[in-house]
């Protein structure tokens, strides 16, 4: 690793949930690079040379009433720096047949092997979300279907459909991070089918899929069904995450107003997946 000093921000948040994701939001926006995510708050990274004492100012929800969010935050050694992220990144084995670790993690005994350089909170399958759409994913036959991964985060779960079988595959993220997050991890997993896309729902014209994935949020799923449902081919199947399970009925009607069944279920602490049938 080059020599970069990075400062750490340790955050404690009350209630957790949504604060922590809309706080990593602002977080990033105000320029914080990599994030994880823990069962008291989250700990954010931030480049020194990109670092300044203001740097939390426009960070609105610290200033909320609804939450209360403390934090600390000090400089990271260089030497240090693999062992904060062991500190933070413990590898994660979903239902004994898919891991999730970092390159400086022990290779483990499963058949679906997955290395993620660990730099941010979602994709690395800690978060139920991502859980469930490996849950997803695993149960499903992909061999040689075309795949969309729509929000693709760190692009684990087109890793995961591409070892299944699938090609050829669309990784898509809005997010630049994100986009050159996943191209790194796709070549690290030496995956060879999946197009990495910086974009959103408007990459999609013309685009169709035999399986589209799509762990996002409840108002961009809600947004974007119309283009999912267009691009999904016929008997094609799609699968939702980022919402809770009181959204359920929102976005079965949504889905159902294009013609989409609903099909199951799976659910991790009130965060739900759906499976759809076209
Ligand atoms: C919840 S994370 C999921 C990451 C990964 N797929 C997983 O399952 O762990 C959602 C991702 O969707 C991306 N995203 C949010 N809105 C988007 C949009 N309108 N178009 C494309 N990507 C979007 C975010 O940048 C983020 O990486």
């Amino acid at each position: 690793m080059s020599n970069i000093i990075y400062i750490g921000y340790y955050f404690k948040v009350a209630p957790l949930q949504p604060a922590v994701e809309i706080l990593i939001a602002e977080l990033g926006y105000a320029g914080f690079e990599s994030f994880v995510e823990n069962e008291d708050g989250a700990t954010a990274y931030i480049q020194k040379e990109e670092w300044n004492a203001n740097i939390l100012d426009d960070v609105q929800i610290l200033k909320s009433d609804e939450f209360e969010i403390t934090y600390e935050f000090n400089e990271i050694e260089q030497t240090n720096w693999n062992e904060e992220w062991e500190k933070n990144f413990n590898p994660i084995i979903v239902d004994n047949a898919c891991s999730v670790r970092a390159p400086f993690h022990e290779k483990p005994d499963t058949i679906y092997d997955i290395i993620i350089e660990p730099k941010m909170s979602f994709g690395t399958g800690h978060h139920e979300t991502t859980h469930m759409m490996i849950q997803h994913i695993l149960k499903t036959d992909l061999k040689d279907k075309s795949v969309l991964d729509m929000g693709c985060g760190t692009g684990v779960l087109a890793i995961l459909a591409e070892m299944k079988g699938a090609k050829p595959l669309d990784a898509v993220d809005y997010d630049n991070w994100c986009y050159l997050n996943s191209l790194e991890n796709v070549e690290r997993n030496n995956a060879e089918h999946i197009t990495v896309i910086e974009g959103d729902a408007s990459a999609l014209k013309g685009k169709s899929y035999d399986v589209i994935i799509a762990n996002i949020n409840r108002n961009i799923l809600l947004q974007d069904m119309a283009t999912y449902a267009a691009c999904l081919n016929k008997n094609g199947m799609l699968f939702l995450s980022g919402f809770y399970a009181e959204d359920i009925p929102l976005i079965t009607a949504e889905c159902e107003k294009h013609l989409l069944k609903f099909e199951e279920k799976l659910e991790r602490n009130n965060w739900v997946s759906l499976k759809f049938l076209n």
